[in-house]
């Protein structure tokens, strides 16, 4: 497989669920039934329909006749205000349903099965507590800081009578108390926003609401985020978070090519979206199973990194990330829990089956059994296992060693003794048995079949008997099965199974 079509295959895709996921917006058909959107769509040479992605008026006449069309929504937001695509913010939501309905955690026995968030910042937009409401049926809380997202976020609820029930709007006092005082002993709760969550006109483009010097270790200043917002007695299943991602409103225009508005209020807090997010997890700590889950958004690979080990420093039981596809962009879901695993994930003993199967459905159809099977090759070979690819058998045959095993399934689960002081112990995947990793290696045999156009069976066989550690085999060919699939099939790309997940046993 050539390089460019293997990078094609291996891009996330939007979500299954997805309303856009099959059928993309059809600017033509909106213009004819909305005169308002009309006069924003014009024709390119190839004769289809698009739309300036740079003028503010189209993007929001698109995203108020979307939420119309598709969802019912009446929505509005003012000028310059962040303008949210509605195809984006759905992947959230749909990860968020595959989160909750994992059984990675117990699911709690709260006296209502009805689901609950909190959305950290809804802003004017409200878009997630609106979303969240027309296509699940969740009730949210939406908080925000600024009297100008307050006032919108009311407004866009107020219009939507069939939801209003299911959305609080709840503000964020500047000087409530969030129990957090910054390093010098100061009330960390001490910036009055600008109550329309502009900045003065006459000010540099570089200050913010937040206008406090950015501290030297990007510690968060700010209004308080959950701790002293979310009210004693509350639980929610859990929350969501579009962070101010930047530091600086110059960061923030970095993308000429789309024109989404957006204040400094709603996009640069000091220490941008590190700081703003780990404030989120230690007021997670402190908050524990008042959610199931803790989510957010986060705009850089490096900050996930970051905040990845910031999580299991503060002792959090399951991490999970995923990769949103956003345009041109990539922002990643990263989420978190404090109650600890479903016991009936890992099984103490489990019979080690010699051969798995799997189909592989959906395959593009310019992918081929070879292509899988080079895809094998370098699943395995990247992770330092030793591989022969046989192209007439349509084979290949694998040797990994504990340190082999351990890189592949390196992202999925992270076993943790407690006994042993918090140390990383072992790694096995989520549905896998217990197991104790040997000295010895893993020998086995992946067979590739065509069975008709699309449609691929993956085999695997042990090839020395019995394997030295149990369960071990079937959690590599799962992960395996999880890799080809985000790979090769591209209606399971972005779902939840795609994503990677750390869990830790306390
Ligand atoms: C990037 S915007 C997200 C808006 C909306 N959720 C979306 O996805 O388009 C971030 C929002 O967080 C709000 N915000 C900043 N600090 C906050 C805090 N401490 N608590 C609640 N909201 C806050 C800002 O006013 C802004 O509306």
């Amino acid at each position: 497989m050539g390089r460019k079509r293997r990078r094609e295959a291996e891009r996330p895709t939007i979500h299954p669920k997805n309303k856009y996921s099959e059928n993309p917006p059809d600017f033509a058909l909106l213009a004819s039934l909305y005169p308002s959107f009309e006069p924003f769509v014009f024709y390119s040479r190839d004769g289809r329909p698009r739309i300036q992605w740079t003028d503010f008026n189209a993007t929001r006449e698109l995203t108020r006749v979307l939420l119309l069309h598709d969802h019912g929504i009446s929505w509005w937001i003012p000028d310059g205000q962040l303008c949210p695509t509605v195809p984006n913010r759905s992947n959230y939501i749909h990860w968020i349903e595959d989160l909750l309905s994992t059984d990675i955690i117990p699911k709690t026995c709260t006296n209502s099965d009805k689901v609950r968030g909190f959305d950290i910042g809804t802003g004017a937009n409200c878009i997630y507590p609106l979303l969240g409401a027309s296509l699940q049926g969740w009730s949210f809380v939406g908080s925000d800081a600024t009297d100008v997202a307050l006032e919108w976020a009311e407004k866009n609820v107020k219009n939507n009578p069939h939801i209003s029930e299911l959305i609080e709007i709840r503000k964020v006092e500047s000087c409530q108390s969030s129990g957090k005082e910054s390093h010098n002993g100061e009330s960390a709760c001490e910036i009055n926003l600008d109550s329309s969550g502009h900045v003065d006109e006459a000010e540099p483009s570089s200050s913010s609401p937040f206008d406090l010097p950015i501290d030297a270790n990007n510690i968060y200043h700010g209004p308080p985020v959950l701790l002293g917002v979310v009210k004693d007695g509350e639980q929610f299943d859990f929350c969501m978070c579009n962070p101010p991602f930047f530091e600086t409103m110059e960061e923030a225009g970095l993308n000429p090519k789309t024109s989404c508005g957006g204040t400094p209020a709603e996009m640069v807090c000091p220490g941008g979206e590190k700081a703003f997010i780990t404030r989120i997890i230690e007021d997670s700590v402190a908050l524990n199973q008042t959610f199931r889950w803790y989510t957010s958004m986060v705009g850089r690979k490096l900050n996930l990194k970051i905040l990845k080990t910031k999580l299991w420093e503060v002792g959090v039981t399951v991490v999970k990330t995923t990769e949103f596809v956003q345009g041109q962009t990539c922002r990643w879901g990263l989420a978190w829990t404090f109650v600890p695993p479903a016991r009936n994930i890992i099984s103490p003993c489990v019979t080690e089956k010699k051969n798995l199967s799997f189909m592989l459905e959906g395959v593009q159809r310019q992918f081929s059994a070879i292509d899988v099977l080079h895809s094998v090759e370098s699943f395995f070979h990247s992770a330092g296992a030793s591989c022969k690819l046989n192209s007439a058998s349509f084979t290949v045959d694998i040797t990994a060693s504990k340190d082999h095993c351990n890189a592949i399934l390196k992202n999925e689960v992270n076993v943790v003794d407690e006994a042993a002081g918090g140390k990383h112990l072992q790694e096995m995947s989520s549905s896998s048995s217990c197991f104790h990793v040997p000295l010895n290696s893993l020998s086995f045999r992946v067979s590739v079949f065509q069975q008709i156009p699309g449609t691929l069976l993956v085999k695997g066989s042990l090839q020395h008997g019995d394997s030295p550690f149990p369960g071990l085999f079937s959690s590599i060919f799962q992960q395996l099965e999880a890799d080809l699939s985000y790979k090769f099939r591209q209606s399971t790309a972005a779902s939840g199974e795609s994503g990677l997940i750390s869990i830790r046993y306390g």
